[in-house]
């Protein structure tokens, strides 16, 4: 999406550098910083370490690792190194693993020497086609803003609320749950967000961001927030993002985003939650019982970055020396409690009739 009137990705193959350039995020949204990625070893830090975050944007980048990696041995046990490597970063997101599988699966039939090339195409192409999915779901959540506005008086504003940053940040281009707010402000239908702050690590400060750099209006507020302005008739529409969905509905997603739906569903609100195909895990039924939460450094939570009076980045003490922070990054939402889910071939309900209806070549593929 634009920043300050440029076009931008998340993340783009430099050919006269030849190699992969990324927003490091980190030091957004105070900072806008492209880091260069020159070694496996890159690739992974920058997965672990949050320079890239959000399912797709995760998985995009493992592809482009394990390109890097062909390049310097593309053996098949250099290979299967690589691949341990990167799947080892981080265990929430399916969309790293998926990636990862897909590159595989491909390289394995290819012979050695052509396997960078070949590695690298495919980053490519999953890169064009993380671009195209989101913006398909950005048309088919667009309907669903479009309606609600339809049913308020002209010029009133619909107000979504969304939880932590699956916006073109998370992704490659559109982000996911931000999309169809891209496509309603594009259509000129009045919209505003209520922003999640997102503790630990305020994505929501991403989100922001980038709703503000489109001209989106917006609210930044405690995570404790939305639930009230639920009860006070301030939110029509919750979208969120996913990092992993079950066959059958349930919903990972940033730890908070249960407590969300539960608010969404004690005031009659609907609750839908933007799915790009590669972040259904079609193995996996019961997401509370078999999805793996990652647990983070507990320093995200006794600590917070930001801008210091002087204008510099830097990280504070919020808790007492010697206090102990944890920090599941995840929670799972059960479908019951998700309204529907916005994909890229539509919207269906969240459960194993409405995935498998849109996705009959996926829900029994190998
Ligand atoms: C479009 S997926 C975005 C998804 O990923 C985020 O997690 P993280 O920032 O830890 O990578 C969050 O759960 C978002 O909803």
């Amino acid at each position: 999406m634009k920043v300050n009137g440029t076009h931008y990705r998340s993340l783009w193959w430099d050919a006269d550098k030849d190699a992969l350039q990324i927003i490091d995020q980190r030091w957004l949204p105070h900072e806008f910083r492209v880091l260069q990625v020159n070694s496996l070893k890159d690739f992974a830090d920058a997965i672990v370490e949050m320079r890239v975050r959000g399912a797709p944007l995760i998985g995009v980048t493992a592809a482009y690792g394990m390109a890097h990696a062909m390049r310097l041995d593309p053996s098949d046990a250099a290979m299967d190194q690589a691949w341990e490597y990167l799947d080892a970063t981080r265990p929430t997101a399916i969309n790293l693993r998926w990636a990862l599988n897909r590159s595989r699966n491909i390289l394995r039939g290819v012979t050695p020497k052509d396997r960078a090339s070949v590695a690298l195409k495919l980053a490519h192409d999953l890169a064009d086609e993380d671009v195209e999915i989101n913006r398909k779901i950005g048309i088919h959540g667009l309907e669903l803003i479009r309606k609600i506005s339809n049913s308020k008086p002209s010029g009133e504003p619909v107000r979504l609320l969304t939880h932590c940053n699956a916006g073109w940040l998370a992704t490659v281009d559109w982000g996911t749950a931000t999309s169809p707010m891209y496509h309603a402000h594009d259509a000129e239908i009045p919209i505003h967000v209520w922003v999640d702050e997102t503790r630990p690590r305020n994505q929501g400060a991403l989100t922001a961001w980038e709703l503000g750099s489109h001209g989106i209006s917006h609210s930044y507020i405690t995570d404790n927030a939305g639930g009230h302005l639920m009860q006070h008739g301030q939110v029509d529409l919750v979208i969120t993002g996913t990092d992993r969905t079950t066959r059958r509905g349930d919903v990972c997603n940033k730890i908070g985003t249960y407590l969300k739906a539960l608010a969404a569903q004690d005031n009659n609100i609907p609750f839908y939650v933007a799915l790009p195909s590669p972040t259904i895990d079609w193995s996996v039924d019961d997401g509370v019982a078999e999805i793996p939460i990652e647990e983070r450094s507990g320093v995200e939570i006794t600590h917070v970055q930001g801008k210091m009076a002087d204008g510099s980045l830097g990280t504070t003490q919020v808790t007492p020396d010697g206090t102990l922070g944890g920090n599941p990054a995840f929670d799972v939402t059960p479908n019951r409690l998700v309204t529907g889910l916005i994909t890229e071939r539509g919207v269906c309900d969240a459960s194993t009739e409405g995935l498998s209806t849109l996705f009959p070549d996926l829900v029994n593929a190998p």
